[in-house]
């Protein structure tokens, strides 16, 4: 991959809109269209670089697997079943050893960090289940989500709000009341009560219907364009990539194709293995 960085090789060509929910690099973003991609990888706002490791004393799944994005970026992490998606980020965020290679946030080493040192640190992570108090309402699980802050929640609230209009009409019902879709939006706009200045979604649109899909992916482009960097672990190889700056091809725990999503939607050998045809 290679970029032509102009003013700031933070921001993406999608026009981004500065909603300040997240600070990437502790400022607030403001827009500058018509810049590409960052390309220099090692000095990603968010990398796992060179990542080695597995689940407690059993074998290595990653190796020298690296995944990385920049805010205004949607990074999408794709490949067959068993390839170590989920895995990668879970890694990234701290939930797995990693024996070689390094997390970097921001300039900051954060390999040894545990999950939660890593949520003060700025980074929101949406598991694939599991990820909503099904029982309490759309406004208590969102009040969850703040939990790490002191300070005043509202703006942020009505920020969440804006970005997912049917949850404001829902606010009061209990989460588990939703439709897929609609909790996927709880686990999303949770997660950004925090403020995160990254945020890491594990196969978002799993088991929900094509259109579902499309509509979620929408909301996470608007995400993205308020400026936080987005990494996804996604089973829908090609609309992800159609949405994705970066895409990552992992084949048995290893980088196999790295690219913009274009061109990774427009290679022959990816879209044979990967994508159908
Ligand atoms: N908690 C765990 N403990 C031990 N091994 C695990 C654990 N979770 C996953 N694995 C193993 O790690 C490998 C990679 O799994 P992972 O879930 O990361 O793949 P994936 O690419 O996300 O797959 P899928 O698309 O099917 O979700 C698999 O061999 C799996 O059995």
């Amino acid at each position: 991959m290679s970029g032509s960085d102009t003013a700031n090789p933070y921001q993406n060509d999608r026009g981004n809109k500065d909603l300040s929910i997240g600070k990437p690099g502790g400022g607030t973003l403001t827009a500058s269209p018509g810049t590409k991609h960052a390309m220099n990888t090692s000095q990603a706002f968010l990398i796992g670089d060179t990542m080695t490791g597995g689940y407690g004393n059993g074998p290595d799944i990653l190796h020298a697997c690296t995944i990385a994005v920049n805010p205004g970026e949607i990074a999408v992490i794709v490949g067959p079943n068993g390839a170590g998606k989920s895995t990668a980020m879970k890694a990234v965020f701290g939930m797995l050893n990693v024996r070689q290679g390094s997390v970097r946030l921001d300039g900051e080493d954060i390999t040894d960090l545990s999950p939660q040192a890593r949520v003060a640190k700025g980074m929101g992570f949406v598991p694939q289940t599991n990820n909503i108090f099904a029982s309490m309402t759309v406004e208590e699980n969102l009040e969850m989500g703040a939990f790490i802050r002191r300070d005043d929640i509202r703006a942020t609230m009505e920020q969440v709000y804006h970005l997912f209009p049917i949850l404001k009409d829902k606010r009061r019902q209990p989460a588990g009341e939703l439709s897929g879709g609609q909790r996927q939006q709880v686990a999303v706009g949770r997660a950004l009560m925090t403020q995160p200045k990254v945020l890491m979604l594990d196969e978002p649109t799993a088991g929900v219907s094509p259109i579902v899909m499309d509509e979620l992916f929408d909301r996470i482009i608007e995400v993205s364009r308020t400026g936080i960097p987005i990494l996804m672990v996604e089973q829908n190889a090609r609309q992800a990539l159609e949405i994705a700056d970066k895409g990552y091809v992992l084949v048995q725990g290893r980088n196999a194709h790295t690219g913009t999503g274009k061109e990774l939607l427009a290679d022959e050998q990816v879209r044979r293995s990967f994508l159908g045809g």
